[in-house]
């Protein structure tokens, strides 16, 4: 048993107690979980343990404990727990994210990697403007309909990139969103009784209806990926697909042609959903701090009058980057962080951790420490443009940036999109900003301003986005628009 494992004299972690088996799954909220592990990270401190259906979940929120766990001893950490809404998860060769550790995980990371790195930047810009231009006619035609546009955008970029097919970004959400939603808690009953898995291949189809249903998504997922590849074969692009063709030719593992295929799916799945949650938080800061929304304005207006900005304008473009980076800061795409699971038992500072535990990097907390990030729930990019304030870094010409930076995840397991996000938010923030004003929408009756929930936040497994809201959009600078010919 665990307890008999334990060493003599090594202490259990803190944290909230529960059922012996269950634990506390009665304690966690299925909305805002973030916030209640916020909320124990202040009576438990920077790391505690709980346990939810056998599972145990070490949470930290401190970044020199994070260090420790999963850099310094990332043999033991760079895995991933078992989805038992997902069998198999851990090893198919489907969604590197979920893979064990392991060389299947090296060479699934090696290949996306590969295939992001061959990525020609010019290529990214081109049709992440020529993607932001559509999004921001459609946003100015219907911004009551910002959360889906956002995504069906956002999910036309990493379309095109990988399979040089835009026109399937609306199957590209949907793809998304079904995995998203089947490997959320509470989805199937396989994510509360983990046990009910062990039956995956005992009992007939009929008793299992969400066994039914994962498969049926499995199938459809396989043949949209297998068929975005097969044409994207044909088609004379730059796309991953063809990028994946070269590194076949130099014989450099990924021979089958369906690890080829999920490589790429995945990463179209992931990427959009990312791509977008920054996005659609940006726009809802916007809707309460029209103050940033000039500022911004004026510093594209100055470092690139008459067109989109572009990666050579980074460096002059602070004002920008900080309102990325306190997006980022303010509404973590991730909030809980990506579970690390541990190997084999053990000891950090005199605490037992268990093999299999999970760890989390509790990105919501480490963003609002009060210490770094005085008045933390308010959204002030200007904590990264003013001295006076502790995040302050200069020069400020690189300074502030989202590359690097914790809400990436650790280790082994760091995410690999970083330069990929960082020219998407900066071509689609900054062009919003650009080419529009927004604002909460106001009641055509009392004429009031409809207020906006910016907690109102849609939980998934891993990533979060927000529940649709109501805003208005109109154009900044027709000028500017006509230039760009919108
Ligand atoms: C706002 C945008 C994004 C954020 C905040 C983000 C954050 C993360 C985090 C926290 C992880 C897990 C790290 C860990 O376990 O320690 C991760 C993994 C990963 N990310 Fe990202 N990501 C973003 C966008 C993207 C994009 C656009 C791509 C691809 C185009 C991407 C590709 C990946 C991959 C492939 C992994 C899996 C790495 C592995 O398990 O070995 N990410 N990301």
């Amino acid at each position: 048993t665990r307890s008999s494992r334990k060493p003599q004299g090594i202490k259990d972690l803190p944290g909230p107690q529960g059922l012996p088996y269950a634990g506390v799954p009665h304690k966690v909220p299925p909305k805002r979980t973030w916030l209640k592990f916020h909320e124990w990270s202040k009576i438990y401190g920077p790391i505690y343990k709980l346990k939810i259906m056998g599972e145990d979940l070490v949470v930290v929120s401190d970044l020199k404990i994070l260090e420790e766990l999963l850099v310094k001893r990332k043999a033991n950490y760079s895995s991933r727990p078992e989805y038992p809404a997902i069998p198999g998860a851990n090893h198919d060769m489907r969604y590197l994210p979920l893979l064990s550790h392991g060389d299947h995980h090296g060479r699934a990371r090696r290949f996306a990697h590969h295939l992001l790195a061959k990525l020609p930047q010019d290529r990214l810009v081109d049709v992440t403007t020529r993607a932001t231009k559509d999004y921001i006619q459609a946003l100015l035609q219907d911004p009551c309909n910002a959360k889906a546009l956002t995504e069906l955008y956002a999910s036309r970029i990493t379309c095109e990139i990988s399979w040089g097919n835009p026109t399937v970004a609306q199957k590209n959400v949907e793809t998304a969103w079904a995995l998203m939603h089947h490997v959320s808690p509470g989805a199937t009953p396989l994510s509360k009784l983990p046990f009910l898995s062990l039956a995956w291949d005992l009992l007939p189809d009929f008793l299992q209806p969400w066994k039914v249903n994962e498969l049926a998504r499995r199938a459809s997922e396989r043949e949209f990926w297998l068929t975005e590849q097969e044409k994207a074969r044909y088609a004379n692009n730059d796309s991953f697909t063809l990028t994946r063709e070269t590194y076949k030719q130099r014989d450099k593992g990924i021979s089958d042609e369906e690890e080829a295929a999920n490589s790429v799916g995945m990463l179209t799945v992931i990427g959009s959903l990312l791509l977008a949650t920054p996005v659609q938080s940006f726009l809802i800061a916007m809707c309460h701090h029209p103050e940033w929304q000039v500022k911004g304005a004026e510093e594209l207006d100055r470092v690139c009058p008459g067109r989109l900005p572009t990666p050579s304008d980074l460096k002059d473009l602070p004002v920008l980057r900080a309102i990325i980076r306190e997006t980022h800061r303010w509404r973590p795409p991730i909030p809980i962080g990506a579970p690390h699971a541990s190997e084999q038992d053990d000891v950090y500072n005199g605490y037992f951790i268990p093999k299999k535990s999970s760890v989390l990097a509790l990105a919501w907390t480490i963003e609002r420490d009060e210490s770094v990030f005085p008045d933390p729930d308010s959204f002030r990019p200007e904590r990264w443009l003013e001295p006076t304030w502790p995040t302050y870094k200069e020069p400020l010409t690189i300074y502030p940036q989202i590359k690097g930076h914790h809400g990436f995840g650790w280790g082994n397991r760091m995410c690999l999109g970083q330069d990929f996000v960082e020219i998407v938010n900066m071509i689609m923030i900054g062009s919003l900003l650009a080419c529009c004003s927004v604002a909460k929408k106001r009641d055509p009756l009392t004429g009031g301003e409809i207020e906006i929930d910016t907690m109102d936040y849609e939980p998934f497994t891993i990533f979060v986005r927000p529940y649709a809201w109501e805003m208005e959009a109109k154009p900044r600078s027709e000028g500017l628009l006509k230039s760009l010919d919108l």
